[in-house]
């Protein structure tokens, strides 16, 4: 049996998700929603750190996992520089980077610093990350937006569109490299991703207002309207980054960044729900339609995966518009987690070499 164990952590924009693998076993996994009040009262992502990593120590010691045991903490990497996929150590500057939040704010900075104060406190455990958000593999026309002062960047659910990408793939017995697919993740962020041959070519920016709207994200929105509301004087910077992110998408509509909420509403009758859960529909199955352009066609699958994806309603409503392109498969939730400690116990059993962050 196996002894070497492998602490995964995934802090998200609605959840914090851990779970320790006993080699490639998952011996434990739990998933702590955080709501939109709970949340609310942190200004900046890294005030979260204690908050956070206090929920995850505790859930360890509350289901006696043998924590000095456990020799790679691999976190959910944050917004460090664009880098390539693949897992890194975590060293100073990856941390700093993290900490400033170089590309922005989200939850998954945390990933990154909660392994590796986690790993410092254990006695021969190393931190990781493992494909993060900014892994950037657009191809150059895609990077062009409508003035040269805004380029397109890629931040997105890289670790989980690949994990499903592969997961699909190995379905159809080919491998990833060689197939084409759109995967959209449906989480507290949205992403919908052309995956070409192994390589995210296109997609949305999931984080700051690009591609459709979120249960906490507002997605792209009207430029004309949204520049004219900076200029108004009755909102500060720091309200309007709210609106875009953390307090947009369902959160601004609803008062809830719960989906699953919403999905009982519209079952229930409330015509409101409904049309918010359509819109959001619409808006990803555009996004899919977009994507199918970027593969000019030549789609073998379409992949929605996330929390989300447990809605069948929501499914059906993207599969009605969409499956004239490609067939579509429903991978509800995510693999992250796995794709986290497989990517810690590779390097443990030396088969990958982890990358330097530079
Ligand atoms: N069984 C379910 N049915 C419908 N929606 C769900 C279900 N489980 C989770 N969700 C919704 O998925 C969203 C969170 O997705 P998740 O991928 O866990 O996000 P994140 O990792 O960004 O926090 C929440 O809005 C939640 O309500
Ligand atoms: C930053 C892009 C990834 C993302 O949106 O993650 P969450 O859905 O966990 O917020």
């Amino acid at each position: 049996m196996e002894t070497r164990r492998i602490l995964a952590i995934n802090p998200g924009s609605t959840s914090t998700k851990i779970a320790v693998f006993q080699g490639d076993k998952s011996v434990f996994l739990k998933n702590i929603k955080h709501t939109a009040e709970e949340l609310a009262e942190f200004n900046q992502i890294t005030e979260q750190f204690e908050f956070r990593k206090n929920i995850i120590m505790k859930e360890m010691v509350d289901a006696e996992i043998q924590i000095d045991l456990i020799e790679a903490v691999v976190g959910r990497g944050g917004l460090v520089k664009p880098i390539e996929s693949g897992i890194y150590e975590v060293n100073d500057r990856l941390k700093e980077d993290l900490r400033v939040g170089i590309l922005g704010e989200h939850a998954s900075n945390l990933g990154g610093l909660i392994a590796d104060n986690i790993a410092q406190s254990l006695p021969k455990a190393k931190a990781y990350i493992a494909d993060p958000v900014v892994v950037d593999e657009m191809i150059d026309v895609a990077r062009v937006s409508g003035h040269p002062e805004f380029q397109r960047v890629s931040i997105f659910h890289a670790l989980n569109q690949k994990a499903i990408g592969r997961a699909f793939a190995q379905s159809i017995d080919k491998k990833y490299e060689d197939i084409n697919v759109i995967v959209a993740h449906l989480g507290g962020g949205i992403s919908v991703g052309a995956h070409l041959k192994g390589k995210v070519v296109d997609v949305n920016n999931a984080l700051d207002g690009e591609g459709p709207f979120s249960p906490e994200r507002s997605g792209s929105l009207p430029t004309g309207a949204l520049a004219k509301m900076c200029f108004s004087g009755e909102y500060t910077l720091e309200e309007i980054k709210k609106m875009i992110k953390g307090e947009g998408g369902l959160v601004a509509h609803m008062g809830t960044n719960d989906a699953y909420e919403i999905e009982l509403k519209a079952k229930d009758g409330d015509a409101k729900a409904k049309l918010i859960q359509d819109a959001m529909s619409y808006q990803v199955a555009k996004s899919i339609g977009e994507m199918a352009a970027v593969l000019k066609g030549e789609v073998e699958g379409i992949l929605l995966t996330g929390g989300i994806a447990h809605n069948p309603d929501l499914v059906n409503y993207i599969k009605e518009m969409v499956s004239f392109i490609a067939p579509v498969v429903v991978y509800p939730g995510e693999d992250e987690m796995k794709a986290l400690a497989m990517n810690g116990y590779m390097v443990l059993r030396n088969e990958i070499e982890p990358k330097v962050y530079v």
